[in-house]
C-alpha cells in the first residue's frame, strides 16, 4: 500500500502502524493441516490439586458469591488487594452468567475483568457441583495486539495459569501442544487474532473444547462500530462467531467508546443495558494544552522550549514515519534522549526502544500511533500530538497514557493547517473510485458466477489483486467483509498455501518413507538444484488425497530435519453463499451501493478530525467537552476544569487560517498530458495531490513531475475538475 510522497503510509494513518501487531494468515495452513477432531474427556493436568482450595469454600459474607470468588482468585493467583473501577462489578456479572461491555480507561486493568473469570470457572464449578473438572470449557480472547498476546500470555504462565496464544509467531510445537491442550481441554485461556476465526478448522477446534467457551473476550471492541475510528470488518464476524460457537457470555472491552459505539458493541452481542460498564474519561491530573503554529513557525523550536520546562518520560505523537525518524534526530542534536518509533521498524529495534523508554525517567519517543498500545508505564510526564491525531477516539486514547501514576502530567496538541490537511490525505487515499470497485467486482463475479455454485469456493491472493484492482490491502479486505456481511455473498473461510519448496537434507528418510502421501509428493514434485518444488494443487489433484494430508507430510519431514520447507503464496478462500451477481447491470448495482458506503465512510472520518479541532478551538473546557463527547454527565465536574488551555486563557486557540489555493489551470493541463487515462477521475486527482496506488507504479506515474504537483489544492475540488475530463 502507497501513499504520499510523504512518506508511505496507510488508510486513516494508523492502518499500517497498527497492522503489524496483526496475525497473518502465513500459518493457516498448519491450522488446516493439524486441526482434527476433538476428542472429549480427558483429565485436565492441573486439576485435583486446585478442586480442594480454599477457593471452593463458600465464605460466610454478605457479598454474593461470585463476588467472593472473585476476589479469592485475585489474591491467591494475581497477588493482589482488591479491584479498581468496576472490575469488581464486571467480574461479578460475568461469573453470575451476564454478558458486558467494558469501557475502561487506558491503563484501566481491563485484563484482569477476563483474566479473574477465566481461572475461577472451575472453582465455581467445583463449589456449584456443575461441572466435571475437565469440563470447565475456555475463556477465548480475541485481540488485534500480536505483541500484547505474548506478554500476557507469559505473564499468566509465570502465575501458573495455563494460557496459550494462537498466531503466526509461534513454532509449530507450540501449536501442536496448544492443539493437544485444547482436545483435552486443559487451557484456561487462549489469545487469538479476529482474523484467525476466518479459520474454519480453527474455529471447529474451537467449537469442540470439552465444556465449551465460557467466555469471549473482545479486546478492542471499538472496532466492532462501524461509527468507531477504528473498523476493522473482522470485528463483525467475532459477533457472529459468538453465536455460531453458542459462547456463554461475552466480555467487550475497549478504552473509549462514544454512546453510539458502546451501542453498537452491545447491540452486536446482545448486551443488556446494565451490562455496559463505563468509567469516566475525566483525568484531574492531565493539563490539555492546545497551541495554534502557523506555517512560518518553528515548531521545534517551541517543542524544545517546552520539553525543558518539562522534564520527563515523553511521547510525542506525529503522522509520518519519517516524521518521527526526523523529529527525534532533531531532539537529539538539542541533547535530548529520543528515539523514534514507527511500524516499519526492525521488530529488535522497537523491543529495545519500548524497553528503554520503560526504564528511563526523561527518555523521549517520537512515535506514529503504533506506539503505546499495551504500554504500562505509569510515570509518563508527557504527551505531545506534535501532527494533528485522527479523531477525538485517538486523543483521549493517547493523552490517557500520560500521567497514570495520578501525579500532573502535560498534554500538548499543536495545531496546524499542514497537518489538518495531510490528514485528509489519507481518507481521501483511502476510498477506492468506481473503476476500482467494477474491476474488483468483475474480477470476483464474471468467472465464478458461471463455474461455480452455492456452497462452493473460491480463493484469491488479494496481495495481487490488490495490485490488479488498485485498492490497497487495507480497504480491499474491507470490502471483501463488507460483501461478505451486508450482501451475504460468500463467507471467508480460511487460507491456503500455494507455493511449497523444499531443501533435502536427508534424502534416505524420505525415499524410505511409505506413506502414500510421501510418493505422490515425490512423484509430483519438480526437483532443482537447491530447492524441490511441490506443485501441491496439481499433486492434490492427481493423487486424490487431501491437501491437509500433503501439507501434514511436508510438516513432518521438516520437523525431523530431513527437509527444510518454505511455503508462500497466501491465498484466501471464500465459500458461496448466494448466488453471485452475474450481469452488467446486477454488477453495476452493487458498484454503486459499495461507492455509496464507501463515500459515507470517507465523509465521515473527514468529519471525526473536523470534530476534534472543533474541541479544541471552541470556547468551552476541553475536559467537559471531552466527556460530553463520551456520553458522561458532567454533573459531577466542575464548570471549568481549571488545567486545559481555555480554562487557563479564555482566549480560544484557532486552525491558522491558510485556505487551499485554487487549482492552476496549467497544472492540469500538464497532467492531461503526461497521464493518458480518462477511465478515472479519482485516480488524476490523486496524482495531482500526491497519494500514491499500485496503479500509478505500473504506469510510472512518480517518475514524472506532475505527482503532487497540486498537493496545496482542495482534493474534491480537483475532482471535480478531472470528473469533467473523464468518459467512464
Ligand atoms: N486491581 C488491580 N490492582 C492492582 N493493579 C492492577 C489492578 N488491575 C490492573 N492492575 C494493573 O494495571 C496495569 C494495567 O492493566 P491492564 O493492562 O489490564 O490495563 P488495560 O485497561 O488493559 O490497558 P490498555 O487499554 O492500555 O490495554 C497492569 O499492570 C495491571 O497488572
Amino acid at each position: 500500500m502507497h501513499f504520499s510522497k510523504h512518506e508511505p503510509q496507510p488508510p486513516r494513518l494508523s492502518a499500517e502502524d497498527e497492522d503489524e501487531f496483526l496475525a497473518s494468515f502465513e500459518d493457516e495452513e498448519e491450522f488446516l493441516a493439524a486441526t482434527e477432531a476433538v476428542e472429549n474427556g480427558k483429565k485436565r493436568p492441573h486439576d485435583d490439586e486446585n478442586a480442594e482450595s480454599s477457593l471452593t469454600k463458600r465464605p460466610k459474607s454478605e457479598r454474593s458469591p461470585s463476588t467472593m470468588l472473585a476476589n479469592r482468585v485475585l489474591k491467591e493467583h494475581f497477588g493482589l488487594g482488591g479491584f479498581r473501577l468496576k472490575q469488581e462489578a464486571a467480574i461479578t456479572r460475568l461469573l453470575d452468567g451476564g454478558s458486558a461491555t467494558i469501557v475502561f480507561p487506558t491503563g484501566g486493568g481491563k485484563s484482569l475483568c477476563y483474566q479473574v473469570p477465566a481461572v475461577a470457572f472451575r472453582y465455581q464449578d467445583a463449589a456449584l457441583g456443575s461441572r466435571t473438572n475437565d469440563m470447565s470449557g475456555i475463556t477465548l480472547v480475541v485481540s488485534p495486539l500480536i505483541a500484547l498476546m505474548k506478554d500476557q500470555v507469559d505473564s499468566l504462565l509465570r502465575r501458573k495459569i495455563k494460557a496459550a496464544v494462537l498466531n503466526s509467531s509461534i513454532s509449530r510445537d507450540q501449536f501442536l501442544a496448544t492443539q493437544e491442550d485444547l482436545r483435552n481441554g486443559s487451557l484456561d485461556l487462549l489469545y487469538c487474532a479476529p482474523e484467525r476465526l476466518n479459520n474454519e478448522g480453527f474455529v471447529a477446534s474451537l467449537k469442540a473444547v470439552p465444556g465449551g467457551i465460557r467466555l469471549l473476550a473482545v479486546d478492542e471492541a471499538h472496532c466492532i462500530s462501524e461509527w468507531g475510528h477504528s473498523f476493522r470488518p473482522d470485528y463483525l464476524k467475532i459477533a457472529r462467531f459468538a453465536k455460531e460457537a453458542d459462547v456463554e457470555r461475552v466480555a467487550c472491552l475497549t478504552a473509549t467508546a462514544t454512546p453510539k459505539v458502546a451501542k453498537d458493541i452491545c447491540d452486536a452481542f446482545s448486551i443488556p443495558r446494565e451490562g455496559l460498564l463505563t468509567t469516566t474519561v475525566y483525568r484531574p491530573n492531565l493539563r490539555l494544552l492546545v497551541q495554534s503554529n502557523p506555517k512560518q513557525s518553528d515548531n521545534v523550536t517551541k517543542l524544545v522550549k517546552f520539553l525543558r520546562q518539562n522534564p520527563g518520560p515523553t511521547i510525542v505523537y506525529v503522522t509520518l514515519q519519517k516524521g518521527a525518524e526526523d523529529l527525534a534526530e532533531d531532539l537529539k542534536k538539542h541533547g535530548f534522549i529520543a528515539r523514534a518509533f514507527h511500524a516499519g521498524m526492525k521488530p529488535e529495534i522497537k523491543m529495545q526502544t519500548q524497553d528503554e523508554f520503560f526504564a528511563s525517567d526523561k527518555m523521549i519517543v517520537v512515535a506514529t500511533i503504533a506506539f503505546g498500545m499495551g504500554i504500562d508505564k505509569s510515570n509518563i510526564r508527557n504527551v505531545i500530538h506534535f501532527d494533528i491525531p485522527d479523531s477525538i477516539e485517538s486523543y483521549s486514547q493517547q493523552v490517557g497514557r500520560a500521567g497514570r501514576d495520578g501525579l500532573p502530567s502535560v498534554c500538548l496538541f499543536n495545531l496546524s493547517t499542514k497537518d489538518f490537511y495531510l490528514r485528509n490525505i489519507f481518507t481521501y487515499g483511502d476510498r477506492p473510485s468506481v473503476r476500482s470497485l467494477k474491476l474488483l467486482l468483475n474480477d470476483i463475479c464474471i468467472v465464478n458466477s458461471k463455474r461455480l455454485k452455492v456452497g462452493d469456493t473460491f480463493a484469491v491472493s488479494t496481495y495481487h489483486q490488490s495490485k490488479e484492482v488498485d485498492i490497497g490491502a487495507t480497504m480491499l479486505s474491507i470490502l471483501y467483509a463488507q460483501l461478505e456481511l451486508h450482501h451475504g455473498l460468500f463467507r471467508a473461510a480460511g487460507a491456503k498455501y500455494t507455493e511449497y519448496k523444499f531443501k533435502t537434507h536427508d534424502a534416505g528418510l524420505i525415499s524410505s518413507d511409505t506413506d502414500p502421501s510421501a510418493r505422490a509428493i515425490m512423484k509430483g514434485s519438480k526437483k532443482a538444484s537447491t530447492w524441490t518444488y511441490v506443485p501441491i494443487d496439481q499433486i492434490e489433484q492427481s493423487s486424490g488425497l487431501s491437501r491437509e494430508e500433503l501439507v501434514r507430510k511436508i510438516n513432518e519431514w521438516n520437523d525431523r530435519g530431513a527437509i527444510t520447507s518454505t511455503a508462500s503464496g497466501v491465498q484466501n478462500i471464500f465459500r458461496i453463499e448466494k448466488p453471485l451477481p452475474s450481469t452488467p447491470q446486477q454488477i453495476n448495482d452493487l458498484v454503486s451501493e459499495l461507492d455509496k458506503t464507501m463515500g459515507a465512510q470517507e465523509r465521515q472520518n473527514l468529519d471525526r478530525t473536523r470534530a476534534l479541532i472543533n474541541l479544541v478551538t471552541n470556547k468551552k473546557c476541553y475536559s467537559r467537552a471531552l466527556a460530553a463527547y463520551f456520553g458522561e454527565s458532567a454533573d459531577d465536574m466542575p464548570e471549568e476544569c481549571g488545567h486545559c488551555t481555555w480554562c487557563e486563557t479564555h482566549e480560544q486557540v484557532q486552525l491558522p487560517n491558510e485556505p487551499p489555493q485554487p487549482p492552476d489551470p496549467a497544472l492540469v493541463k500538464r497532467i492531461l498530458e503526461q497521464v493518458p487515462a480518462r477511465d478515472d477521475p479519482r485516480y488524476l486527482a490523486k496524482i495531482a495531490f500526491g497519494i500514491k496506488s499500485p496503479r500509478m507504479t505500473q504506469e510510472g506515474i512518480y517518475r514524472k513531475d506532475v505527482f503532487e504537483s497540486m498537493n496545496v489544492c482542495d482534493f474534491e475540488e480537483l475532482l471535480k475538475i478531472f470528473t469533467k475530463e473523464c468518459h467512464m
